[in-house]
């Protein structure tokens, strides 16, 4: 049985994320212990609860522990089957987050599944349903993984009521070199609303453009504004392989919104390098799986935290190193595999 420690550095949920597909791939038991130990509310969440509920579901596995609030799970998996289910988080916990969880087991699944998640598509903390569909997947198809995210409805916090499909097919992981960003100029978003008024993307999408394009970026960025049970706002955008948004909140004005967005990107893309900061955490069990060298902005904590995980499951070593050639300033993560 592998026990892992759910305090280890950044000490959140993305501990569990990790090790409960890594158990389904690998076939091997784990313990997670101290879950969410740096968080203020410790334990598990309504979130991390459903991500363990789908992988449950697709590997038939015997979990104990699985509770609001729970500080310790044990998940015994068995054989993956895949099958298409439907998911409901219960409040607006990040659907982009059970996502996460679920992409690498299409290493190993033999026929395609759809999952239908109904919670939150643009909450604080958790990567934007937009981006989990612009970067995330587009990063992923250079390692194999082939996949695909439609969005039903959005859905924020507090009310959720977001729907998400998302499709897994078998796929198969293979190495990656991905070092720097290509010298594309052309960026593209979404600036979206729910239950707002037409004003408020666009509004977003100037700012936003107008800075990008002070900076000699090309934008192109839709409108989109719907209907549904929760009310929001929010702008996403992607160059390539690097993505960043802005989350809208109550008092923040939407040229603020579009602005920040707009900044976030391009302090990433100044670093040159093909991986922005939340990706660097998100592609190491691939990087397990298949080998290979990326390049990312910045080395976080929610990295090395999910290297801490992955090497605990494979046998594998990761090297992290500083990069500073042909203008770029970032680093290099590395395995055999
Ligand atoms: N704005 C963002 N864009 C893309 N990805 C993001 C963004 N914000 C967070 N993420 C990603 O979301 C994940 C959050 O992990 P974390 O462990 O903090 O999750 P959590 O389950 O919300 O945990 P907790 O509630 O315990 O903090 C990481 O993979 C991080 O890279």
């Amino acid at each position: 049985m592998i026990v892992i420690d759910g305090s280890y550095l950044e000490g959140g949920g993305q501990i569990v994320r990790t090790s409960i597909a890594l158990s389904a791939i690998t076939q091997k038991p784990v313990k997670i212990i101290n879950i969410r130990k740096k968080r203020k509310n410790k334990g598990l969440s309504y979130q991390h609860i459903a991500c363990v509920k789908a992988v449950k579901k697709l590997c038939n596995a015997d979990v104990d522990g699985l509770y609001v609030g729970s500080e310790e799970l044990t998940f015994y998996p068995n054989k993956i089957s895949p099958k298409s289910f439907k998911l409901d988080i219960g409040t607006a916990g990040s659907i982009s987050l059970v996502i996460q969880t679920l992409l690498p087991i299409s290493a190993v699944i033999k026929k395609p599944t759809t999952i239908t998640i109904t919670g939150g598509t643009d909450v604080k903390n958790a990567p934007p349903i937009d981006y989990m569909k612009n970067v995330v997947l587009k990063v992923l198809s250079c390692v194999g993984v082939d996949a695909n995210i439609e969005v039903l409805k959005r859905g924020f916090y507090p009310e959720g009521g977001g729907v998400v499909k998302l499709t897994l097919k078998p796929s198969k992981i293979k190495e990656i070199e991905l070092i720097e960003h290509s010298e594309d100029k052309k960026v593209e978003g979404i600036a979206y609303a729910q239950n707002l008024t037409d004003d408020i993307p666009k509004r977003m999408r100037k700012s936003c453009s107008e800075l990008l394009m002070k900076n000699g970026y090309l934008p192109n960025i839709k409108l989109e504004n719907s209907k549904g049970i929760s009310t929001g706002a929010g702008i996403v955008l992607w160059c390539d392989t690097v993505g960043e948004s802005c989350l809208g909140e109550k008092g923040l004005r939407s040229e603020i919104v579009g602005k920040m967005a707009a900044e976030r990107l391009l302090e990433e893309l100044k670093s040159g390098m093909a991986l922005d900061k939340y990706m660097g955490d998100q592609i190491i069990p691939f990087l397990a799986m298949g080998k290979g060298r990326v390049g990312v902005s910045k080395i976080t904590n929610h990295t090395r935290t999910n290297i801490y995980v992955v090497e605990n499951f494979f046998d594998v070593k990761f090297e992290i190193e500083e990069y500073n050639e042909n203008g770029c300033n970032g680093h290099i993560i590395k395995t055999e595999g």
